[in-house]
């Protein structure tokens, strides 16, 4: 029997990293689970609010603080780190300087401290700063992931799963590449078992599927919830805490997340969010789907508006 303990460090114990370890607890992901902080009070203070409630949970979990560099014996790594909040009117891309100078000095210390597991990167702009994080670790590109559009595509599913009154996870319909402005739904490979997603939205709802409008109301979600609580967590909580999951499960699932790209959809050194399946080593494949013409134009622009980002590095 195998009785390694698998081990979630979250860096950036925020909105989104305290949530994310909530998730993970509730899930019963790993049994253990470490906070990094630059507010060390604060991470002391969750990882203690944590432990009692991991006494409420089914399964064993520790949950403690380190700092980043301690962690040679971690599984997964997941960044969640920000510089502050975004104004209104910014997009995710605004967080680049910030975000990009804090994980510029955290992955080092990390690779030094002798890290060989899989990053897990949540932190905006999330392709931008999986691409950064992959230079900077120098590990094969298998081992760093961003959550890319595995949120923007459970929105989706969301949202047409409330017109549908079929649940989501009947729905095989997914958002592709920049997990910011120019991420857009693949229409073209949208089902409900089997039977284009249009045809199923004409027969149930009487009424024709407005593609625009649909990927519109995914795109502003974020910004939505945002405008209404001054961050997103729980949403993303989510998919953190699934991705974990099929890594530690090597569930061979393939899921809409931020992958650094070797030739694939013809292009090279870029991460963007693709259907990928995963393994407990990280991307195992990454799928190439056969995009129509409007959707290999819309994917080339994501890629030019990652491009031109990772550019901006330091
Ligand atoms: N990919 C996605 O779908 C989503 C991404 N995000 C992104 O996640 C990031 C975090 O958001 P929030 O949790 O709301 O921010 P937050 O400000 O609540 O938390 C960030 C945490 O990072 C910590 N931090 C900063 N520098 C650090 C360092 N050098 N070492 C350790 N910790 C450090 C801060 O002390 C803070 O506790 C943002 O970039 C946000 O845009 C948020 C929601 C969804
Ligand atoms: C903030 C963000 O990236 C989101 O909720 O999609």
């Amino acid at each position: 029997m195998n009785t390694k303990a698998r081990k979630v460090m979250i860096i950036g114990a925020g909105n989104v990293g305290a949530s994310a370890a909530y998730a993970l607890l509730n899930q019963n992901i790993c049994e253990e689970l470490i906070l990094v902080d630059l507010n060390k009070t604060r991470a002391e203070a969750h990882a203690q609010d944590l432990s009692d409630a991991a006494a409420y949970m089914p399964g064993m979990m520790t949950i403690t603080c380190r700092d980043a560099s301690d962690c040679a014996d971690v599984d997964i790594a997941v960044i969640t780190v920000s510089g502050g909040a975004l104004k209104p009117g910014q997009t995710r891309l605004d967080e680049l300087k910030s975000t990009a100078k804090i994980v510029h000095s955290i992955v080092p210390q990390m690779m030094a401290g002798g890290f060989n597991g899989i990053f897990l990167i949540a932190t905006n702009p999330c392709d931008i700063i999986t691409w950064q994080v992959w230079q900077l670790s120098g590990l094969p590109r298998s081992q760093v992931i961003g959550t890319g559009v595995w949120l923007d595509t459970t929105r989706l599913r969301r949202k047409l799963a409330q017109d549908l009154d079929i649940g989501a996870q009947s729905i095989d319909a997914f958002i592709l590449g920049e997990h910011g402005d120019s991420q857009f739904p693949v229409w073209s490979h949208s089902s409900v078992y089997g039977s284009p997603i249009e045809q199923v939205y004409r027969h149930r709802t009487g009424r024709e599927l407005d593609r625009q409008a649909m990927a519109d109301s995914v795109r502003k979600l974020g910004f939505e919830i945002y405008a209404g609580k001054g961050c997103t967590e729980y949403g993303i909580a989510g998919t953190i805490a699934e991705i974990c999951r099929n890594v530690f499960t090597g569930s061979h699932r393939a899921l809409a997340i931020s992958c650094i790209l070797d030739g694939e959809y013809g292009v090279n050194g870029v991460a963007i969010g693709v259907p990928a399946v995963l393994a407990q080593s990280g991307v195992q494949q990454v799928i190439e789907l056969q995009l129509e013409a409007d959707e290999q134009e819309k994917f080339a622009r994501s890629v030019e508006v990652i491009k031109a980002n990772i550019a901006l590095l330091p």
